[in-house]
């Protein structure tokens, strides 16, 4: 569903973010992409999502081209950026409405349904008439989840998406994650540094850095396949530049 093929990123001045990323994330699989601050995650993100142009290599959502295809791509990506931008001026309702105007969705009943639908999934229901200018953050993180599955997306891309959420938000935030892996078969891609995330709730993990895939496995592969034992001590060891060569070998072989 997800898939990237010798992606690569280099910013002007020579900042090469991400180096050859090879990588295919299946329909229905949760996805955690693993790394530590400026390891490369937002920039392959973009790129998965067709918001910046790879210096090299290609990227293709559900069959489609994020360069040559991208209108077709973008109607099946959902995309949560760490910060995501909303109207402050607008409620919640209307805010989701004009996002369904932006993707095409017919007005009427059943879009009114799926918009509240939606604002219930998320606890949200009892504020969808508010300004968002009134949000919390973890309002917010909530409001922009409800946009990016508005349109039934095949693939969800969430940068960061447990930042700012308390933590009864974050176990609702996993179980509509899992449900949408197991019930609709989207492809759940989301980065993060918290290690407790990605070992509870994702399928697969990917341990990224310095624009390099270091490790790939399910929490348990990369746990128990290791002497290190736990994923944070293989995630601390993987992302030590001293431990680096000698694992990379170890975990990729
Ligand atoms: N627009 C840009 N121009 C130049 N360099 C950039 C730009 N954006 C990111 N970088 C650099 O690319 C590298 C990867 O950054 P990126 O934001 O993708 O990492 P990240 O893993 O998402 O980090 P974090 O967890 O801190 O958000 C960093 O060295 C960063 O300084």
């Amino acid at each position: 569903m997800i898939e990237a093929a010798g992606l690569t990123k280099t910013y002007d001045g020579g900042v090469r973010a991400v180096d050859a990323l090879t990588l295919s994330v299946p329909a229905g699989e949760l996805f955690g992409f693993l790394g530590p601050n400026g390891a490369g995650k937002t920039t392959t993100i973009k790129m998965l999502v067709g918001l910046l142009t790879p210096t090299s290599g290609s990227a293709r959502v559900a069959g489609y081209d994020l360069q040559a295809q991208s209108r077709e791509a973008k109607q099946r990506i959902g995309y949560i950026p760490d910060n995501p931008f909303l109207y402050e001026k607008l409620t919640g309702r209307e805010f989701l409405d004009f996002i369904a105007d932006l993707y095409g969705m017919p007005a009427g009943r059943p879009r009114a349904q799926e918009i509240d639908r939606l604002l219930e999934m998320l606890d949200l229901a009892g504020k969808g008439d508010q300004l968002i200018g009134s949000f919390s953050r973890g309002m917010r993180q909530k409001m922009a989840m409800a946009s990016a599955l508005l349109h039934e997306p095949k693939a969800l891309f969430l940068d960061e998406p447990t930042v700012g959420l308390d933590p009864s938000s974050i176990r609702r935030l996993k179980d509509i994650l899992r449900n949408l892996c197991r019930e609709r078969g989207v492809a759940v891609f989301l980065s993060t540094h918290t290690l407790e995330v990605a070992a509870e709730i994702c399928d697969r993990v990917g341990v990224f850095h310095r624009g390099k895939l270091v490790a790939l496995g399910s929490p348990a592969e990369l746990t128990h396949d290791s002497a290190l034992g736990r994923l944070e001590d293989v995630f601390l060891a993987l992302t030590e530049s001293a431990a680096v060569g000698a694992l990379i070998e170890t975990e990729l072989s």
